[in-house]
């Protein structure tokens, strides 16, 4: 073992001699000793932001980085090899199966997630690393249920998503700090596979999550630059598409491309998480109320201004502009509802073609091909970068109908992805539960009918939607139930609600991993 670096839970020989080798945790110490404590003062950072905004400072652009914005003259580096035209990205967690069935979609990219859509046990991390290994050398397959699956002839350019920056790895520390969740994830795929995907033709690609300043992204640009040396890899071979999807990088958005200028790929509108940081961050503004879900569409003022600054910026900065996910996937059992959910997608992919995004996203392969199609008609070449866009207007109310809806998919979100219901089939995304949940809590405001939200309200809504999870999840264990009961009851009661469900879910997680008490940090 390297000096100083523990590892807090059981690792398989695999794992031992394949990802977290020497040579890997000896870069991860080296990683992790340079940067964290610019690491956690910028999470310092984040509280006093939120203070500012709490006591009524509104949100701006930058007024030291005015420069940056007004300077016409930069650009960021061109696409790295097979990043060109991105018209379709698929989305999914870093399991075999669907590494293989992503790679294969026919989308051009795969953005294999360590964030939102995986639960991140240790032996997920772990594999999810091996996984990736293998796609990138071709040499993966897997058996399931009388199924052979292996990579097709042209598969999708591999980009990884690690988790964000307020993440920790509880489970490694070095010097008796947990690692960071977004070091540990980038550094072992960078460690065991950037200098093979170069020699394929292609290069270490990544998209970056949740950032929330543009310091932000020079942590991350300082890494790059830190880690293709100490490799011994050319500056500038890594590519990073930043997810704009916090409130507070709407307003860098300029700033955090000049930041990653020479590794930037673009910006990606990461919708849904930004919805819910709209929430978080305008917590204590009653007039920044968010109405039922269903009611904040991609029309919407606030929405489609933010859409139309990132594909302005990008195309401003020659870079891809990226359009994000829509809700539906494919509905077997009923072709009427299936008909309905797809129309929907095409609906939201036209948009984002004729708005001028340069790809999409997609989180399902069958959704590829009506994807493809809409981009392929609207998007002749490779990006649409001479698009510019601009203005807006907001609307809708807040009911008891969409509370109830909220409160469902928190509970059921919850239930699938709690680590013991891990067993049957539970993986969904992050950003979404953990949205569901806060979404009711947060602002305490009257609904439609006058009557006020109340912690009240929230605990009859809770007992309300109980049969409709036990029916969703029917191998529910009552002391899971339980668990996400309280959660949501005492959300509400909170002065704010939790920043992350995925911080509060981690010490389930590493309980679960054997991780002893005391690096279990936060608890619900
Ligand atoms: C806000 C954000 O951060 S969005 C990004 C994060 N979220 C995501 O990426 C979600 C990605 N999507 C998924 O995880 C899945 O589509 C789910 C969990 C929603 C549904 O998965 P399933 O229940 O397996 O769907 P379904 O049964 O229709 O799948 C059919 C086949 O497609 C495969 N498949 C479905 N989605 C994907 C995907 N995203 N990537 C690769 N393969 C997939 C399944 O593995 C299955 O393969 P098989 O026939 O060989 O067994
Ligand atoms: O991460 C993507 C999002 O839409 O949120």
């Amino acid at each position: 073992m390297v000096a100083g670096v523990q590892i807090h839970t059981k690792v398989s020989e695999q794992a031992q001699a394949e990802i977290l080798t020497e040579g890997a945790l000896t870069f991860l110490a080296a990683i992790h000793r340079t940067f964290e404590s610019t690491r956690q003062s910028l999470l310092v950072a984040r509280e006093s932001a939120q203070q500012r905004l709490d006591s009524g400072i509104p949100l701006d652009f930058p007024a030291e980085t005015s420069q940056i914005r007004a300077e016409p003259s930069w650009h960021c580096v061109p696409p790295g090899p097979g990043l060109e035209d991105r018209r379709v990205e698929i989305t999914g967690p870093t399991d075999r199966k669907m590494v293989i069935n992503a790679l294969n979609s026919g989308a051009k990219t795969f953005m294999a997630d360590f964030e939102d859509s995986n639960a991140p046990t240790f032996k997920a991390m772990i594999e999810g690393q091996v996984n990736l290994r293998d796609a990138v050398r071709r040499q993966i397959d897997f058996d399931s249920g009388g199924k052979h699956y292996k990579l097709s002839e042209n598969p999708a350019v591999l980009i990884v998503r690690p988790r964000g920056w307020h993440l920790d790895e509880p489970r490694l520390t070095i010097d008796n700090v947990p690692i960071s969740g977004s070091l540990f994830d980038f550094a072992l795929y960078f460690y065991h596979n950037a200098k093979e995907l170069v020699k394929r033709g292609f290069g270490p690609y990544f998209y970056l999550p949740k950032m929330e300043h543009y310091l932000e992204a020079r942590l991350w640009n300082d890494v790059f630059l830190f880690s293709q040396s100490y490799i011994g890899m050319p500056h500038n071979t890594i590519r990073a598409t930043v997810l704009i999807e916090t409130l507070p990088a709407a307003f860098q958005m300029e700033e955090i491309l000049f930041e990653l200028r020479n590794h930037s790929s673009g910006l990606n509108c990461g919708r849904w998480d930004y919805i819910f940081s709209f929430i978080k961050k305008r917590r204590a503004d009653r007039g920044a109320v968010l109405p039922d879900r269903k009611d904040v569409t991609m029309e919407v003022g606030f929405m489609d201004a933010y859409v139309r600054l990132l594909i302005q910026t990008c195309h401003k900065r020659k870079v891809a502009a990226m359009g994000g996910m829509s809700a539906q996937i494919p509905i077997k059992g009923d072709d009427k509802a299936n008909e309905i959910a797809m129309n929907k997608v095409r609906a939201d992919k036209l948009r984002e073609v004729t708005n001028g995004h340069d790809g999409t996203w997609i989180a399902h392969p069958l959704i590829n091909k009506i994807a493809r199609e809409v981009f392929d008609q609207h998007m002749v070449g490779p990006n649409q970068y001479h698009v510019r866009r601009e203005d807006i207007t907001a609307a809708g109310v807040r009911s008891k109908r969409g509370d109830r809806a909220r409160v469902l998919r928190g509970m059921d979100r919850w239930q699938r992805v709690h680590p013991t219901q891990l067993a049957h089939g539970g993986r969904r995304d992050g950003g979404n539960y953990a949205r569901a949940a806060v979404a009711v809590g947060a602002p305490r405001v009257a609904l439609d009918t006058g009557e006020p939200i109340t912690a009240e309200y929230v605990d009859a809504l809770v007992e309300e939607v109980e049969p409709e999870v036990r029916k969703a999840v029917p191998a529910l264990k009552e002391e899971h139930l339980k668990i996400v009961k309280d959660y949501l009851k005492s959300q509400v009661r909170k002065q704010w609600p939790s920043e992350f469900l995925t911080s509060d879910l981690m010490p389930y997680l590493a309980a679960a991993d054997g991780v002893p008490a005391k690096w279990r940090k936060s608890s619900l």
